[in-house]
């Protein structure tokens, strides 16, 4: 710990639990912080701080105010694993451009597992109490069921696990292609033809040399209910979705198959999508058929190539023994099939996980090739800001350790209106490259959105 006076001065106390809890009853009904994966995964709860970034170097801004605020803290972690003690989830804008805040929160109380062990931390401002001394928890000294004190030091006591909160209601929400937004410009009549010409323009500006690949999104648009039970779609997505990460981080929510980088104690993994085939569980001959297409298309696997060198090429500066299978693997989602490649490799030099994602976006598999040209193209062609959609959503600990994911398969709930109902926006986009067909692409959009569609239903 040292002292910084520039920034708030935070305490984090973790406890291990004795039984494995339920992390999804947990959340917040209705601004729910999760991050979740079968067996692994983390509910927060509240907010001790929440830092905002825009602009060009949001990433790095974000990585130098961690990096400041971890050195800062008082840490009681006697747990010791990557993402015990002081934690925050955060979501980041895709475009330099965005008008989206990227966000880093710190929750008042984090539950959660990594397979067996299961820990509980709680986050408080030391300031705010008026000095080191102050505990950050309620009721101290009281044995809390489920919460074990380890050897800990005689000033913090356990983290108290809270009660799940009561079931809530769930009527449904129904999605239609987004409104194009006003003062657009576009002579097409709805955003789902600004798409299918957002795609023609794409092929002709690769074929004109002026990019390899071009990925380009389409939104669709729906209300949530007021006071609608938000862990009911989280539930479906985690159950669902059982090879991605479904995440809830503010109001951005979503089940992402993507993993952008993993980093835990200097080990480094990711695993790069791009290439999709629609997946057809009533048709087994069907869909075999869908799995051997992808695997044998020309124009996949080099659409596919693209994002593994983008990866490769943004990730060798700062890791050694970087090793990839051998060749892309047909991943099987409930969705669709993706052409996959896992990649590994050992941390070079003190990297946190946010400047790794930084180094890393937008990798060719939601920007294009060459990354300049491409970003250029999706600023011209689509017709909105994409926000937070393919930027990055995971976690970090103090020790720079975490995990994000691409932003996909997800949507972005708004502020409630006058009557309590929120807008929430998806999008799903694809990897246009020369040959591609505009109805196909359209296709491959609604398979992506059905983790959302499906989720948010009835
Ligand atoms: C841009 C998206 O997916 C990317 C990830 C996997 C496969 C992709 C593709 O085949 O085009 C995309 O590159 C999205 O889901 O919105």
């Amino acid at each position: 710990m040292t002292s910084d006076p520039e920034v708030p001065r935070l305490r984090a106390v973790t406890r291990s639990l004795a039984g494995i809890p339920d992390l999804l009853s947990l959340a917040d009904p209705q601004r729910p912080m999760l991050w979740h994966r079968d067996d692994r995964g983390s509910v927060g709860l509240g907010e001790v701080l929440r830092l905002g970034f825009r602009g060009p170097n949001r990433f790095r801004d974000a990585a130098e105010h961690w990096r400041r605020l971890a050195a800062a803290a008082e840490i009681d972690d006697p747990v010791g694993l990557p993402g015990t003690g002081l934690v925050a989830l955060g979501a980041f804008a895709f475009d330099d451009r965005s008008t989206a805040e990227s966000v880093l929160v710190v929750p008042r109380l984090v539950v959660a597992r990594h397979r067996d062990a299961a820990w509980i931390t709680e986050i408080s401002r030391v300031d705010e109490a008026g000095g080191s001394e102050i505990t950050g928890v309620e009721a101290p000294g009281v044995e809390v069921p489920g919460a074990e004190a380890p050897g800990s030091p005689a000033r913090s006591s356990a983290p108290e696990l809270p009660a799940a909160a009561a079931p809530g209601e769930w009527r449904g929400t129904a999605f239609a292609p987004r409104a194009l937004p006003h003062g657009s410009g576009r002579s097409t009549r709805d955003s789902v033809d600004a798409y299918i010409s957002g795609v023609h323009e794409a092929v002709e500006r690769i074929t004109r040399g002026e990019a390899e690949k071009i990925v380009l999104a389409r939104q669709i648009e729906g209300r949530v209910e007021a006071g609608a039970d938000l862990r009911v779609p989280l539930r479906r997505l985690a159950e669902r979705y059982l090879d991605c990460w479904t995440f809830a981080v503010d109001g951005l929510v979503g089940a992402s198959p993507e993993t952008l980088i993993r980093s835990t104690g200097g080990a480094v993994s990711a695993r790069v999508l791009a290439g999709t085939r629609a997946r057809h569980d009533d048709d087994p001959q069907r869909d075999a058929r869908a799995r051997a297409q992808l695997l044998t298309s020309a124009k996949e696997q080099h659409e596919h190539a693209f994002a593994v060198q983008s990866v490769v090429t943004a990730l060798s500066p700062h890791v050694r023994d970087l090793r990839t299978s051998e060749e892309p693997f047909p991943l099987r989602l409930p969705n669709v099939w993706h052409l996959a490649t896992d990649l590994g490799a050992t941390l070079d030099e003190l990297s946190s996980a946010i400047e790794l994602v930084g180094a890393l976006h937008p990798t060719a598999a939601v920007a294009g090739t060459p990354t300049a040209a491409a970003v250029e193209s999706i600023a011209e062609l689509e017709p909105f800001d994409r926000g937070r959609y393919s930027g990055a959503v995971g976690w970090i600990d103090a020790a720079g350790d975490g995990e994000w994911v691409i932003a996909l398969r997800c949507a972005q709930l708004g502020e409630p209106a006058a009557d309590g109902s929120r807008p929430i926006v998806a999008s799903a986009g694809g990897g246009i490259v020369a040959g591609s067909d505009p109805e196909h692409e359209l296709g491959e959009t609604v398979s992506k959105l059905r983790p959302i569609t499906e989720a948010f239903a009835e």
